[in-house]
């Protein structure tokens, strides 16, 4: 190994030094990492170049959806690469198989067969999906992402064609790790997982949940360029309570009730320890749509010790609270002169309640007096202590201990919040005679309809502007189409947690980060609430229009790249001096690239830098002591192999 690395160092040309790196990416995965750590610019594409120059040829070529290009492939390239004759004469350019790929799309009437399109597209050509999607945001994301995604998780045995991702089972317990080591990438640096009991507002979809952790992963490369190959959706399988799924011929999980309690807590840990042996201990681990009763005490086990984060409790919090940031612009009321009310005292719900009190106590408030200004209404009522039940532990922050209330309208009509937040996932929840109230309670009420997909909004659009007159500030989950009201057209915002978690993931991989401090997603709601132009307000919009989102996620990167540091999270040292610069150079190039020889396109060979070969010697031999232990058993480990690692490539490169 040493000798290979040794002549990599020596090799004054670029293409004889690809073929070393070569037989290191094969052999030597724990170094790859650390090269593709410090030379993020040096790959996908020319790690790829040299695996697929050198090792897939011929049919192969056409077959691996990361280096397929279709009839994109030149004549030179098809000579070059074997696969002459294997398809049409046609070359078509990138641009033309994306507009191509429009049209064929559009064809379809229903959105579940788009869906499965996209999904054939992910499986058969990598670079064309994510060049369409991210061309094509406000156009596809509905379909990969909700409302769309929704359904296909409710018909997931009829979806499920190819595997994507791992299927890790309770009875996987004692293996994980094994399983871990069957998924071939070695640079994993982002895994999105669930275990399927809360899948948006549908409830217990099991392992057809699946759907979820692929979608939000494919937002991850097509709004903020996480390379695809850096990230693992995984389905964490512990069975399921619902009795349609187990009746299902169709469902493709564990036919069984769902494992809880001690043995699922294991299950779990074992998983988040498996993640990080596998991949390092700056592996970020984000959970998705976990129930109630494991989404909040979970976060709470990990957020210290594992780069982690609960999207719905924590994404979601920041995405509304950037919406109540930029409506404050039009209300002309701050923060802290709000009385807001949920509907739903869940996973969201507290955690946009926790994330709002923070805000309120930045505007000069104590933590008491903004609790007090915040009220939440479940499936049993007003949460007050003198409820039957009393007010759950989950939500204890915002209990009051006024009378209790079932009636959600009276609750409106008689605390008269001037923001009423929806996350209860009940459609429809917010009625006319609500929504009319709330115009009653204020000038101009901000009514937030979060709940997913679209079946369970609290209310649409078109109802919230209808009954208060045209004077609502309304944001929802799911995407509607605008509104005409008076004349006037409203483009409603979509406050979902899409504009917060890739910008978060990028910000997080491009420093190392080994923890989330909560404040981070305090700063990714003021970066993106920053974001909102007056035009924007002027439509009836609280946040960027979704075509703007790689900008967005791409700021928000920058901004939580900046927050690493100050808040010593980061494990990337010595900091980069342009930090906009090197977050950018982690970013994934959906173009294609050429496979042609090197010599064809080469860039100039990188004149090595170094002093004296024993100098160079000295400090490989500094870097492999440190690489031939676990990569990072404890921070200073991690800092020590940063920069040693650093220093090699300062040389290197
Ligand atoms: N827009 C976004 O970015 C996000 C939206 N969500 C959506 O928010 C909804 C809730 O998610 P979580 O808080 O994670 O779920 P959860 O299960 O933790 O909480 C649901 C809450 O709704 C309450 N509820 C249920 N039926 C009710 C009824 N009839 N009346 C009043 N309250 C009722 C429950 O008591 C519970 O407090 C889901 O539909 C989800 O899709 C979640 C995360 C992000
Ligand atoms: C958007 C999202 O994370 C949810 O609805 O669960
Ligand atoms: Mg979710």
């Amino acid at each position: 190994m040493f000798s290979n690395i040794f002549r990599l160092f020596l090799c004054k040309k670029v293409k004889k030094s690809n073929k070393i790196l070569l037989e290191i990416i094969v052999n030597y995965p724990r170094f790859v990492r650390a090269f593709t750590i410090y030379c993020p610019n040096y790959q996908p594409e020319d790690v790829e170049h040299v695996y697929c120059s050198n090792l897939v040829r011929g049919i192969d070529h056409i077959k691996d959806p990361r280096l397929n290009k279709g009839l994109a492939f030149t004549l030179k390239e098809r000579q070059a690469l074997g696969i002459h004759g294997l398809l049409a004469s046609k070359i078509i350019s990138q641009e033309d198989q994306v507009g191509i790929a429009r049209l064929s799309i559009d064809r379809y009437k229903s959105n579940l067969n788009k869906y499965i399109f996209l999904t054939e597209l992910q499986d058969t050509n990598e670079k064309l999906f994510f060049s369409l999607l991210a061309d094509n945001i406000e156009k596809y994301m509905p379909i990969v992402y909700t409302p769309t995604v929704g359904l296909a998780c409710q018909r997931f045995g009829l979806v499920y064609k190819r595997p994507r991702g791992l299927f890790i089972t309770i009875h996987d317990k004692g293996h994980i790790l094994k399983i871990l080591n069957n998924w071939t990438e070695n640079d994993v640096r982002a895994i999105c997982f669930t275990d399927g009991e809360r899948i948006l507002g549908l409830g217990d979809l099991g392992a057809y949940g699946m759907g979820i952790p692929v979608g939000k992963l494919s937002l991850y490369t097509a709004l903020a360029g996480v390379k695809p190959h850096q990230c693992l959706p995984i389905m964490l399988d512990v069975g399921t309570d619902n009795q349609t799924l187990l009746e299902d011929p169709l469902y493709i999980g564990l036919r069984q009730k769902r494992v809880r309690g001690q043995q699922y807590n294991d299950f779990i840990d074992e998983f988040m320890e498996a993640c990080v042996t596998r991949y390092g201990k700056n592996t970020l681990l984000q959970f998705e749509d976990f129930a109630l009763p494991n989404a909040g005490p979970l976060l709470a086990k990990y957020r210290d010790r594992y780069c982690t984060f609960n999207d719905d409790i924590q994404g979601t919090a920041s995405v509304a609270v950037a919406g109540l940031m930029a409506a404050t612009r039009v209300t002309k009321k701050k923060m802290k002169e709000n009385i807001i009310m949920f509907l739903g005292a869940g996973s969201a719900a507290n955690g946009i309640a926790d994330l709002t009190a923070q805000a309120m106590v930045e505007e000069g408030m104590s933590l008491k007096d903004a609790q007090g200004q915040i009220y939440m209404f479940d499936v049993d009522g007003l949460l007050t202590s003198k409820r039957e039940g009393g007010v759950p532990e989950h939500a204890k922050n915002f209990g009051k201990d006024c009378e209790p209330e079932k009636n959600f309208e009276s609750a409106v009509a008689k605390i008269k919040p001037t923001c009423l937040i929806g996350c209860s996932t009940v459609g429809g929840a917010f009625t006319p005679n609500v929504l009319k109230q709330m115009g009653q309670n204020t000038e101009r009420p901000v009514i937030f309809a979060l709940s997913n997909p679209t079946s369970k909004a609290e209310c649409t659009a078109q109802a919230a502007y209808e009954n208060t007159e045209g004077r609502c500030v309304f944001a929802s989950g799911s995407p509607f189409p605008p509104v005409q009201y008076n004349g006037k057209q409203y483009k409603t915002g979509q406050g979902n947690n899409a504009y917060i978690f890739p910008g978060m993931a990028l910000g997080v991989i491009a420093t190392g980060a080994h923890t989330i401090p909560e404040t981070m997603f305090l700063g990714a709601a003021r970066t993106l609430a920053n974001f909102v132009l007056e035009s924007d307000l002027e439509k009836g919009r609280i946040y960027p229009s979704l075509n703007q989102l790689r900008e967005v996620s791409f700021t928000i990167a920058v901004a939580i790249a900046e927050m690493s540091y100050k808040l010593d999270t980061a494990t990337i040292f010595p900091k980069p001096k342009d930090l906009s610069a090197w977050v950018k150079s982690h970013i994934y190039n959906s173009t294609y690239s050429s496979y042609l020889p090197r010599f064809y396109d080469y860039p100039p060979a990188p004149d090595i830098k170094m002093k004296t070969i024993e100098e160079a010697y000295h400090t490989l031999k500094l870097v492999f002591t440190i690489i031939r232990r676990p990569l990072s058993d404890n921070r200073a480990n991690v800092k020590k192999f940063s920069l040693c690692t650093r220093i090699v490539f300062s040389i290197l490169i």
